[in-house]
């Protein structure tokens, strides 16, 4: 996958990144979306390769999106074949969330990335735009922690895998009145919480780097993004695991539509046949080589946001592949015009 893809994959990442930087804090959640959406398809548009987008995120808000089966990458043109040896090349899939944390960008707080994870064809879960119940830990804790356990029992597991007290635990939960319970639990139990408005897939890949002070991930977030989160962690060898939830009552929101009848019957017509099933990092990015790769927009745990300068910008970039078995932290600097100077460090 890495000869495949390349070192081009940190650009598709950095210049999605950046264009939505250029929107941060100005209030436009749509715009700084859609505007990370476009540079995300121009500059895989640019690259070698056969790619299908398997996740596009976006569906449920209708916000701007790369379009489930959209094909992308010089190779899917209609001139394919004068510019491309298409015998020789993989057809890849790509889950992709251009501005994750939209809201963060828009209002100007921590935590939001430009992202994607690719593998070979029907190498990722391709997940209906439903909630999904997550629950992310570290390494050592992983396959000991088990998302059917209550929280105070997994907390519990987490201290012991580590070597820590219940109390120096750190659990990161969305703020959704749907985390009322879990919230009062994991405090009861001694840990303490981290109260996130968006972001999910930073909290859930942070579990797996000590030093993050985040060692766990718990609740409902999107499904989606649980994918992504998924493809990183088994990469790193994190625990994840999650259980698509299909019932309006979970979640206390219509955005998953009427019933859980009329859901059931959705996700049966896409051929989940199991609604409860609870899939591990390794079904839900299954593919023999798995290559993720995200950029802060704004500053988070795992990487610095866009920092702009006279004539360029500064990014960082997180680059996990299952292949070479690296997580790569990169510093680029990008030249605009001619910076009047360029800062070392
Ligand atoms: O916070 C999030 C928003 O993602 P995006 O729309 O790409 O900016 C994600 O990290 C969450 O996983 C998820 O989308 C969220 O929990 C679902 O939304 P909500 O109904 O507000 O909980
Ligand atoms: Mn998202
Ligand atoms: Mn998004």
């Amino acid at each position: 996958m890495d000869n495949v893809i390349g070192l081009e994959i940190i650009e598709v990442v950095e210049q999605a990144a950046i264009a939505s930087a250029r929107l941060m804090g100005k209030g436009l959640k749509d715009e700084a979306d859609s505007v990370a959406v476009e540079a995300m398809r121009e500059r895989m548009n640019k690259i070698h390769m056969r790619g299908r987008i398997v996740i596009g995120e976006g569906e449920r808000d209708d916000a701007p999106m790369l379009y489930i089966g959209e094909e992308v990458g010089i190779c899917t043109r209609e001139d394919a074949k004068d510019v491309c040896n298409l015998d020789e090349l993989i057809e890849i899939d790509i889950a992709v969330d251009p501005c994750e944390g939209t809201n963060l960008v828009a209002y100007g707080q921590n935590g939001s990335m430009a992202v994607l994870a690719i593998s070979e064809k029907g190498g990722l879960f391709a997940a209906p735009d439903f909630y999904m119940n997550k629950l992310a830990a570290p390494a050592a804790a992983k396959n000991h922690v088990d998302i059917r356990k209550t929280p105070t029992e997994n907390l519990k597991i987490i201290s012991d895998c580590l070597g820590r007290s219940v109390e120096d635990l750190v659990v990161v939960v969305m703020d959704r009145p749907r985390h009322k319970d879990l919230i009062a639990e994991i405090r009861q139990a001694g840990a303490r919480v981290r109260l996130i408005s968006d972001g999910d897939v930073s909290a859930a890949i942070s579990c797996a780097f000590s030093g993050s002070n985040i060692h766990a991930l718990m609740g409902i977030g999107a499904a989606p993004e649980g994918v992504i989160s998924a493809a990183a962690m088994r990469c790193l060898g994190g625990h994840f695991q999650g259980q698509l939830i299909y019932d309006p009552a979970v979640v206390k929101t219509g955005l998953i539509g009427e019933s859980k009848e009329s859901n059931i019957a959705r996700l049966t017509a896409m051929g989940i046949t199991d609604p409860d099933k609870i899939y591990n990092a390794e079904e839900l990015a299954s593919g023999e080589t798995v290559l993720f790769a995200a950029c802060g927009i704004t500053p988070g745990t795992l990487m610095d946001g866009v920092r702009f300068f006279g004539g360029g910008a500064r990014t960082e970039s997180l680059v996990i592949s299952s292949q070479s078995k690296t997580a790569r932290f990169v510093d680029t600097i990008h030249m605009f015009d001619q910076p009047k100077s360029l800062q070392l460090k």
